[in-house]
C-alpha cells in the first residue's frame, strides 16, 4: 500500500488539562484517568492534548535535532557511544550513508539503571554486557552534540518526565494498584531519543521496506512528539490493517509498551506500530521512554488477573526482556 491511500485511524484525544488545572474536580480527574485507562485497552495509543509541556521548547527542541542530523555523516558518527542502544545511531541495511532511511541519537541518564543504583559486576563477555549500566558509557558523557542541544533536552526533560509521572499515576489508578505496585510501574528510567527520517524511494515502498520496522515499544509508556505535516507513523486498526496516525499539532502521542502490557496481564494493549516516511522534507520525532529499571522482574501485578494463557509471561527481568527485543545490531 502507497502512503498516498493509507487509511487514517481516529484514536482518542485525552485532554489533560483537568491535572494542571487546581481548580478542576476529583471526578474531572478521575474522567481523564479513565479515558486513559480505555484507551490503553483498546489499542494502547491515544493522543494527550493539554499537557502543559511548552509548544516553543518542544519546536525549538525539533529545530536543534534537525541541526544535528543534517550534519555529514562522519561528524554524527563521532556521537555513537559504545553500544547500540545509546549515543547515535543508524539503520544498519543503509547502504547510501547520503541518504539513510532512520537514525536517532538517544540518552540514557547518567545514572546505573539498577534498583540499587550499583553496576552489577558484569563479564565484558556476557549478554549483559549490552545493557547501558555503567555510567561513564551514559548520556552524560561524550554523546550530546553540543551544549545547546544538551540543555534543550535537559529542559525537555524536566517538563516531560513529571509528565510520564503523572500519566503513570492515573494508569495506577485505575488499575487499583497497592502502593507496592505504583512502586514498580513508577520505577522507570526515563530514556529521550530524537529520531530522524529520510524519504524512502518509490522502489523501496513498492518492496515493502519500512524506515522503523514494526515493533513494539519495551517500557511502560512512550510520550512522543512528530512533525506535524507528514504522516508517516503507522499503527493496525482494530482489524489488523495498517493505518497511519495523523499528527496533531501540539499534541503527544502516547503508547502503551510491552512492559506495561505484561504488569497489566495483558489487558493493556502493547501498540504494534512503524514508521513509513515519502516527503521530501526529512522527519524528526522526539521520544520520552520510560523504562523500568533493568533487575525489576516484568510479570503480572498481583491486582491484573491474567487475561492471557500463563505462557506468554515467563518472568523475566526487564534487563533480559529488553535483550530479547533490542537487535544485537541495532
Ligand atoms: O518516529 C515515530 O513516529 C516512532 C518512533 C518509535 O517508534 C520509537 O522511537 O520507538
Ligand atoms: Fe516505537
Amino acid at each position: 500500500m502507497t502512503v498516498d491511500n493509507l487509511p487514517l485511524i481516529e484514536l482518542p484525544i485525552i485532554d489533560f488539562g483537568p491535572y494542571l488545572d487546581p481548580s478542576s474536580t476529583a471526578e474531572q480527574r478521575q474522567a481523564v484517568d479513565h479515558a486513559i485507562d480505555k484507551a490503553c485497552r483498546h489499542l494502547g495509543i491515544f493522543y494527550l492534548v493539554n499537557h502543559g509541556i511548552p509548544q516553543e521548547l518542544c519546536d525549538k527542541m525539533s529545530v536543534i535535532a534537525r541541526q544535528f542530523f543534517s550534519l555529514p555523516f562522519e561528524e554524527k558518527r563521532k556521537h555513537k557511544v559504545g553500544g547500540e542502544v545509546r549515543g547515535y545511531w543508524f539503520t544498519t541495511n543503509a547502504e547510501d550513508l547520503s541518504n539513510i532511511p532512520c537514525e536517532g541519537i538517544a540518552f540514557h541518564p547518567p545514572v546505573n539503571q539498577c534498583s540499587n543504583g550499583v553496576a552489577p559486576d558484569i563479564d565484558p563477555a556476557s549478554p549483559e554486557a549490552r545493557l547501558p549500566t555503567t555510567h561513564d558509557a551514559l548520556g552524560g558523557q561524550h554523546s550530546w552534540p553540543n551544549d545547546h542541544f544538551r540543555a534543550h533536552a535537559e529542559e525537555l526533560l524536566s517538563h516531560i518526565v513529571p509528565l510520564k509521572v503523572r500519566l503513570l499515576d492515573s494508569i495506577s489508578n485505575c488499575l487499583g494498584l497497592s502502593d507496592a505496585s505504583r512502586k514498580l510501574v513508577q520505577n522507570t528510567v526515563p530514556h529521550i531519543a530524537f529520531n530522524s527520517y529520510s524519504s524512502l524511494t518509490k522502489a523501496q515502498m513498492e518492496e515493502g521496506v519500512s524506515n522503523l520496522v514494526e515493533h513494539t515499544d519495551p517500557g511502560t509508556i512512550t510520550i512522543l512528539t512528530q512533525d506535524v505535516d507528514v504522516v508517516a507513523l503507522q499503527v493496525k486498526d482494530s482489524d489488523g490493517k495498517w493505518c497511519g496516525v495523523k499528527p496533531i499539532p501540539g499534541s503527544f502521542v502516547v503508547n502503551v509498551g510491552s512492559s506495561l502490557n505484561r504488569f497489566t496481564g495483558n489487558q493493556y494493549v502493547d501498540t504494534l506500530h512503524r514508521v513509513i516516511h515519502c516527503s521530501e522534507k526529512s522527519r524528526i520525532s522526539m521520544a520520552l521512554l520510560a523504562d523500568p529499571v533493568f533487575d525489576v522482574v516484568i510479570e503480572p501485578l498481583p491486582e491484573c488477573p491474567f487475561k492471557t494463557d500463563l505462557a506468554k509471561f515467563v518472568p523475566k527481568t526487564f534487563g533480559a526482556f529488553y535483550l530479547d527485543q533490542v537487535p544485537e545490531d541495532h
